[in-house]
Order: C-alpha cells, then structure tokens, then sequence
C-alpha cells in the first residue's frame, strides 16, 4: 500500500490517540459503576438500607438494558447511524442516569414513603441507576465497535486490552476513593458520587474530541481508492440478526461471558462487605483489597491482549481464566481460612482471571462474527450479559438476607456469613469452564481461528 492509499487509520499515533479519547470516557463510566459498592455498610448503618435493598439497587444497572431491551436498540442505532451520534446519545445518558442518583443519595425522603415496595431514596438511586446501566453498556458497544474500527488487522486485542485496563483504573478507583471522600466530607455519603459525576461530564465532553477525529478518519477512507476499509456498512437488518443467533460459536462466546461476569462484577459489588465479614479487616481499608483486582488487570490486559495478537490461542486462554474462578471463589467459599494473606493472593489470582477471559472473548468475537454484524453481536452479548449482571447481585442480596445474617436481630451492625454467596460464584465459575470447552471445540470443526493469532504478516 503506498502512502497516497493510507487511511487515518494506518496512522498509529492517530489511532492510538482514538483509543486514549474513547477510553477517558469509559474509564469515568466505571468508576461511576462501582462507586457505591464500598459504601454498603454505610448504607445500612447510616440510611437504614438493609442487604435486600443494596441488591435490587445494584440489579438496576441491567434492568433496562434487559427488559426494554436497551442493549439491541443501541446495537441497531449504532449499526444504522454509527458510532459518533450513538457514542455521544450513551455517555449523555450516563451523565442523567448519574445526576438522578446523586440526587437520590444526597437528599432525604419523608420517612414511609415507598415505591415498588422500597423507600424512595432506594428507588430513584436504583432508577438513576438503571438509566446509567443503559448509557455505560451502549457506551461500551459503541467503544468496541470503535476500535474494530481502527485496529482491524494492527493492535486489535492489545487495543481491547489497553481499553479494558483503563477502564478498570475507574473500578479501581471505585473500590478504594469512596470510602476516603466520604471520610474527606466528614461522612458525606453522596460526595463520592459528586466527584464521578464531574468525572462524567469530563468524559462526555471527550467523546466530541473523538468526534471530530471519527470525522477525519471518514474522509481518510473515502480518499483510498479501492474503498475496501471503508465503513459503508449496510446496518442493521433482520437477516444480520438471524446469521448472528443462527452462529453456535456466537452462543457459546455469550454464555460464557455471562457466566463469567457472573462471578466477577457481582462479587465486586459485596467484596468490600465481604472481607470486613469474613477476614475481619477494618471498614476502612477493606475496599483496598477488590481494588487490588483491576490493578492486576491493568497491565496484565494488555499483555495478554498482546500474546493473543501475535501467538493465538485465544480459546485456551479463556479456558485457564475460567478454571482460576473456580479455584478462587472455591478457596473464597471454605470457612475457617481467614487468612488475610491468602485473601490478597486469591484477589489478584482473580485479577489474572480477569485479565485472561476479556483479552481473548472481546477479539474472539470480531473472529466469529463479520464486521458489519459486529454491532448487533456485541450488543446481543452485551444483552445477555446484562441478564447476570441484573440477577446476580439481586440473587446475593436477597440470598444474605434471608440465609446469611449472624448477628442478633435488631442488633445496630448487621454481620453475614459470606460461605452461600461464595458457593454461587463458584458455581458460575464451574458452568464456565464447561462452555469455554465447548467453544474451544466449536473452534476446532468450524475454523473460527481463536487458536491464531490477529496480526497481519
Ligand atoms: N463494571 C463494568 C461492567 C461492564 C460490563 C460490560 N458489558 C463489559 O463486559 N465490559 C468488558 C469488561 O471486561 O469490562
């Protein structure tokens, strides 16, 4: 290819420079997606929400994307009108998703009043809550369209890794700051969502950078003569949608992605909670262990996403991060090891698990499914992943309510015993490795090409 046929794309400071914009955007997006979860135990103790409470607010995240089918319309927009006009609908979306449940946390409700069975506070958090699942999960479709869209044939998995490790710098923060600002504010609980909230905004106001960039890289490809990088996508049809459900490799790459998200951002949701119940740690500094899990994942993302690039063995790869879940929500589950030590070790084992399956699902499926299906595939993925990000945490806390409660009744700091909910995320762990085998062996008749690697020669 000479120079006068290169698109912006094959320009990689330009491309790296698209990555870093996207993934400012996605990085706020998760931090605002964690940040309450440290605060669980002030929730109860400070706004009388009990476990059950804490669990229908975090199973907001997917309600929409699940019921009203969020996920699939976003999918079909960004196939139809493309990736700035949706890119920039999600991240608007977050931010009145957001704004809602700041002013949820931060103002007070006259007492008995209820809606759908729970106080108002608890309802417009879970409300602003689900409106924000629906813009950060279109947001994150958006994004690895994004980036298929640059990277095809460069840095595609390394690309996916870098993005996925920012984004995680956002867990991350969202498991140890909260607690601090809290403490900063002299125990204001919504000021950590104040400070997200900003974050969002910055985040929201990135993406016309991106835009703009979006726009240069259109021209770039008109000019190439042959057209044959160009995004003359047909979009969504029916047909796109039925070689998509009709593709058994497309199957079994969901159900594993729902099965291991399952067992990892819901236990998230109560680690904090957990390792104050179970390895007896202090309230303060307990969600400094789950934010030693996206710290791992920061580097070890990208380098697996590099392996996979130039080595292959994509389907291995998701078959070793699976067996990991079992070994450590199992070790999790066994009572009397409350070592704390070992709690670390098994935290950044789950990091390492969840540094392998993502470096390989989110390439293998730009593998499995043609370019211009690729929309409507990640958001069905999405969509089905959304089910157990919905159910999971709604499952837990109900599950710690009714089974796991030690304390006395009525006593003023409720305490569980974490051994059930430990068993559940093994269990999600377990049915993962089943389907990682399965999708390896799909591999094998149908010639997907997960074992190869994604660069070029
Ligand atoms: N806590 C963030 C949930 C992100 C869900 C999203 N659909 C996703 O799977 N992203 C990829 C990842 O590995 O984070």
């Amino acid at each position: 290819m000479n120079t006068a046929q290169k698109s912006l794309r094959d320009k990689p400071v330009a491309r790296w420079s698209a990555l870093i914009i996207v993934s400012i955007t996605m990085f706020c997006g998760y931090f605002f997606t964690d940040v309450m979860s440290p605060l669980k135990p002030l929730l109860e103790k400070d706004l009388g929400w009990t476990s059950g409470d804490y669990g229908w607010f975090t199973s907001a995240y997917g309600w929409f994307n699940v019921f009203f089918f969020m996920l699939f319309i976003g999918g079909i927009i960004l196939d139809k009108v493309g990736a700035r006009i949706t890119g920039l609908l999600a991240s608007g979306i977050m931010v009145i998703g957001a704004s809602l449940k700041y002013y949820a946390i931060a103002n007070t409700f006259p007492e008995g009043a209820t809606i759908l069975g729970h106080s108002k506070q608890v309802a417009l958090a879970a409300l602003g809550f689900a409106i924000f699942g629906t813009g950060v999960e279109i947001m994150g479709i958006t994004v690895s369209k994004i980036i298929v869209r640059w990277f095809k044939g460069y840095e595609m998995a390394l690309a996916m890794g870098l993005q996925v490790a920012v984004a995680r710098i956002g867990t991350l923060l969202a498991m140890a700051a909260p607690l601090r600002i809290v403490d900063y504010f002299h125990g204001n609980i919504a000021a950590p969502l104040a400070f997200c909230l900003v974050l969002l905004i910055i985040g929201f106001l990135s993406y016309f950078v991106y835009i703009v960039m979006d726009k240069k890289l259109e021209a770039s490809m008109e000019k190439v003569e042959d057209g044959q990088e160009s995004d003359s996508e047909e979009g969504f049809s029916f047909k796109d949608l039925k070689a998509v459900f009709a593709n058994r490799g497309f199957w079994y790459i969901a159900i594993l992605c729902v099965l291991f998200y399952s067992s990892v951002f819901p236990f998230l949701k109560y680690a904090t909670d957990f390792f104050i119940n179970k390895f007896g740690m202090a309230p303060e500094r307990a969600g400094d262990l789950p934010g030693l899990l996206p710290l791992g994942t920061l580097f070890l993302t990208p380098i697996f996403g590099g392996i996979y690039d130039k080595v292959g063995k994509g389907a291995t790869i998701m078959i070793i991060g699976s067996i990991l879940l079992v070994l450590i929500h199992g070790l999790f589950a066994v009572e009397g090891l409350t070592n704390v030590t070992l709690a670390v070790i098994l935290v950044l084992l789950l990091g390492v698990a969840l540094s392998l399956v993502p470096s390989a699902m989110w390439p293998s499926v730009a593998k499995i499914i043609p370019e211009k299906q690729l929309g409507t595939a990640f958001s069905m993925i999405f969509w089905v992943q959304n089910w157990g990000l919905m159910g999971v945490p709604l499952l837990i806390g109900v599950v710690l309510e009714k089974f796991c409660i030690t304390s006395a009744p009525g006593a003023e700091k409720v305490t569980y015993n974490y051994h059930i909910p430990m068993l559940i995320f093994m269990g999600f762990g377990v049915l993962s490795v089943v389907f990682a085998f399965l999708l390896k062996n799909a591999d094998k008749k149908k010639g997907y090409g997960l074992e190869l690697p994604n660069m070029k020669k």
